[in-house]
């Protein structure tokens, strides 16, 4: 077989090496920098993801490509690079924040307040209808909070000084989302700047960052550790190590890795933008299991950002889009139901949360399985 060079230069250094032998999903790898400078076969290849599966690799690695007036550039190198070393930066302050003793962590449990920012200790969530306990541990960072547009929630004190570079981070994401939403919502056909708006940085969201942490789970003992779900906002923005995320695809024959690449972001679309669009945008639903082969006995953790719409915005089919009208007309009445990002949020993460109603945890899968 001829060697590839560039394969090589997906690997991620350091860690045992994601098994050959596993099943994987073949996501397409879209260039941010290509999107940023408008290459319209790439804006086809967005399209074609996001209606197909609703999952993508984000290459994040800067593009060299040659601009209008014959110069060489490199578009978004600089901030493809800043945006990666704080994931890099992240990634050691997360791990910081799930070494501090349980007694300490919980403390950071706001689910008895209503919320769902904060800890979740290992064994909180449910994976499933019969109650089975997750094999994970959550910390979650409101964006609100740290933009300093509502009032601070109590954190752990290492999570005071690293606020900007949390800060940065949370505004990079932001950034490729509203990037994004604009180019989804042109092939939609919506009004200008119609999703982008119901997603400005500054007003009140669910927008959170999120580490997930696994330790490795005893090796005659290995199950889901976190449940099939479909995410229940806008657009994730995902930073994966180790393997362990699973799809499972339209008319497949079983759950797929997601294999991690070095310097991708793994980008999928949530529930808000079936909603939306009235289902021509898919979010699909997948897992987290211990992760493959020699990777099996690390701790695996992986950084999200959570982009969802503004608290008050109604989650329903977006008017002045031709294309969604048409979409409407086969939508069920439990589809057309309309309920407020916010509630529709709340409802959704603490029905995952031991002591909550795991039958209203339920966002659009089940159809989306199906089709
Ligand atoms: O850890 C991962 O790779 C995925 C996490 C995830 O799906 C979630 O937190 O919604
Ligand atoms: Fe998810």
């Amino acid at each position: 077989m001829p060697h590839n060079i560039e394969d090589d230069d997906l690997e991620i250094n350091d860690l045992p090496p994601f098994p050959a032998d596993v099943a994987t999903v073949p996501l397409l790898r879209i260039s941010l920098s290509k999107l940023l400078m408008g290459d319209q076969t790439e804006v086809d290849r967005l399209w074609k993801a996001s209606c197909e599966l609703g999952f993508f690799y984000l290459d994040l690695t800067p593009h060299s490509g040659t601009s209008t007036n014959g110069t060489r550039t490199a578009v978004g190198a600089e901030s493809n690079g800043a945006l990666l070393s704080n994931v890099d930066e992240l990634f050691k302050i997360g791990e910081s924040v799930f070494e501090l003793p349980v007694s300490e962590k919980v403390k950071y449990d706001f689910k008895s307040k209503g919320s769902y920012f904060g800890y979740k200790g290992y064994g909180d969530g449910i994976i499933d209808s019969k109650g089975t306990k997750d094999r994970n541990e959550f910390y979650n960072v409101s964006k609100d909070d740290i933009l300093d547009l509502s009032d601070p929630l109590p954190a752990p004190e290492l999570l005071e000084r690293p606020r900007p570079i949390i800060k940065s981070y949370m505004q990079q994401c932001h950034t490729i989302v509203t990037l994004i939403l604009h180019l989804l919502n042109e092939r939609l056909g919506l009004p200008s700047n119609t999703l982008p708006s119901l997603h400005r940085l500054r007003a009140i969201s669910g927008d959170q960052l999120r580490w997930v942490y696994a330790p490795p789970q005893p090796f005659d003992d290995r199950k889901t550790a976190l449940g099939e779900h479909t995410d229940f906002g806008s657009v994730t923005v995902l930073f994966n190590r180790l393997g362990g995320l699973q799809v499972l695809p339209p008319n497949s024959d079983g759950w797929k890795y997601v294999k991690p690449l070095r310097n991708h972001a793994v980008v999928n679309l949530g529930d808000a933008m079936v909603k939306f669009s009235a289902g021509i945008l898919r979010s699909n639903i997948h897992r987290v299991v211990n992760p493959p082969g020699d990777q099996g006995d690390l701790t695996r953790m992986s950084l999200v950002y959570f982009a969802r719409p503004e608290d008050d915005v109604t989650l329903k089919a977006l008017e002045g889009s031709e294309m969604i009208d048409e979409a409407k007309k086969s939508l069920g009445q439990e589809e057309s139901q309309e309920i407020s990002a916010k509630d529709w949020i709340l409802k959704r993460a603490l029905g995952r949360r031991t002591g909550g109603k795991f039958s209203e945890s339920h966002g659009t899968e089940a159809r989306r399985t199906e089709s």
